[in-house]
């Protein structure tokens, strides 16, 4: 198959970031953005100030606001804007080619990951997920990165990491998409959590036991879904909630710092809070550990206090009080 043209679809920080590592990785890039206008601005620029400042776009990536076709389709828009993104393309250009799904989280109200949005609405595309410890900015500066990459089909996975794989961003081929995608997702909701502990200075030890207890849950929930536990001691799980629950550059870390300082969800949004999926993503991953049968107290956790159904206080008292167990 012929892996040499990329489209890139989503004109945010991730979206940007993913056309410059296509870019180094050698491949011609279209980057795809709502706006006739943004386009015409990233093209003057060479950069996409608005969304990743300070990062000179590659002379291989053309901004448009028209989709075109190309061999490799990379959809990078927040998780759930993508069934409707995917409404409004031409089916027949995703057809047969390799669609790399990189946003992280799970769809309200149907609960769907993202492959399965894309297998409702283009049952033709050949799924990808792109998932790992990847902030945009290290990204698109050429600092190294490693991210899982998963498909169904082996050999031709390991063809698309090849073709989008650069001297300073390294895909590695996997096979597990659910459990890459629920890791994706869940890691959001913890890293949330992990926030929050910093927010409202419970210590860096209480962070180490939800880190852990996390991978845990996560483990538990990517296992109930059909995938497997083993992927989580890669990049998309391991690797990824490290960062994100470490680091104070995640947007999620910083929305859940807000939530530990007494912020409520509404206020963090109106004072202009950036994308954090872990938001939209709590109430729908809760609603999945319900439905598996999964016990699940850190993400029903972190619902109840996005929802300001529970302060910070009550909800630590409640983890700190449950029946002792067994680790394992
Ligand atoms: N930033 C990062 O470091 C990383 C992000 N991700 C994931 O990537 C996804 C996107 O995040 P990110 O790029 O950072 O978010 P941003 O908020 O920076 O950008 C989101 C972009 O999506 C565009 N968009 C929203 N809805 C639509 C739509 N219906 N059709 C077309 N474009 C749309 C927005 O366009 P407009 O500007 O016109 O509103 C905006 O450019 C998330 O799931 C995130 O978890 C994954 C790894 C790293
Ligand atoms: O997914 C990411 C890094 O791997 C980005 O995390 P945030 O969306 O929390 O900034």
């Amino acid at each position: 198959m012929r892996l040499e043209t990329v489209s890139v679809i989503g004109g945010g920080a991730w979206g940007t970031a993913l056309a410059q590592a296509a870019a180094m990785a050698g491949r011609g890039v279209t980057l795809v953005v709502r706006q006739a206008g943004t386009a015409e601005a990233i093209n003057a620029a060479r950069s996409n100030e608005t969304a990743l400042p300070g990062q000179t776009l590659l002379p291989a990536i053309t901004a448009s606001s028209d989709f075109a076709e190309a061999d490799i389709v990379i959809l990078a828009v927040p998780a759930q804007a993508t069934r409707t993104l995917l409404s409004g393309l031409d089916a027949t250009l995703l057809a047969g080619r390799p669609v790399v799904l990189s946003a992280k989280g799970l769809e309200t109200g149907t609960l769907a990951r993202q492959s399965e949005i894309l297998a409702d609405m283009v049952p033709e595309a050949l799924p990808y997920v792109l998932s790992g410890p990847s902030f945009a900015a290290d990204v698109a500066a050429g600092r190294p990165t490693a991210v899982t990459l998963a498909g169904d089909d082996a050999d031709a996975t390991s063809a698309l990491a090849t073709a989008l794989a650069g001297p300073s961003f390294r895909p590695y081929a996997a096979d597990d998409r659910i459990g890459v995608e629920i890791a994706g997702a869940l890691k959001n909701v913890y890293a949330l959590a992990c926030g929050a502990v910093e927010g409202a200075d419970l210590g860096a030890s209480a962070r180490a036991a939800l880190i852990a207890r996390a991978y845990a849950e996560m483990a538990r929930m990517v296992t109930a879904m059909g995938g497997s536990a083993h992927t989580l001691t890669g990049l998309a799980g391991l690797g990824d909630l490290t960062l994100t629950c470490t680091s104070v550059q995640s947007r999620n870390y910083q929305f859940g710092m807000a939530l530990g300082a007494g912020g409520s969800r509404q206020d963090i949004l109106a004072s202009g809070a950036k994308l954090a999926e872990g938001v939209a993503t709590a109430p729908v991953a809760a609603a999945l550990a319900r439905s598996l049968g999964v016990e699940a107290p850190l993400i029903d956790a972190v619902d109840a206090v996005v929802a300001g159904q529970a302060d910070i206080a009550t909800i630590v008292a409640g983890l700190m009080s449950r029946p002792l167990k067994r680790e394992h």
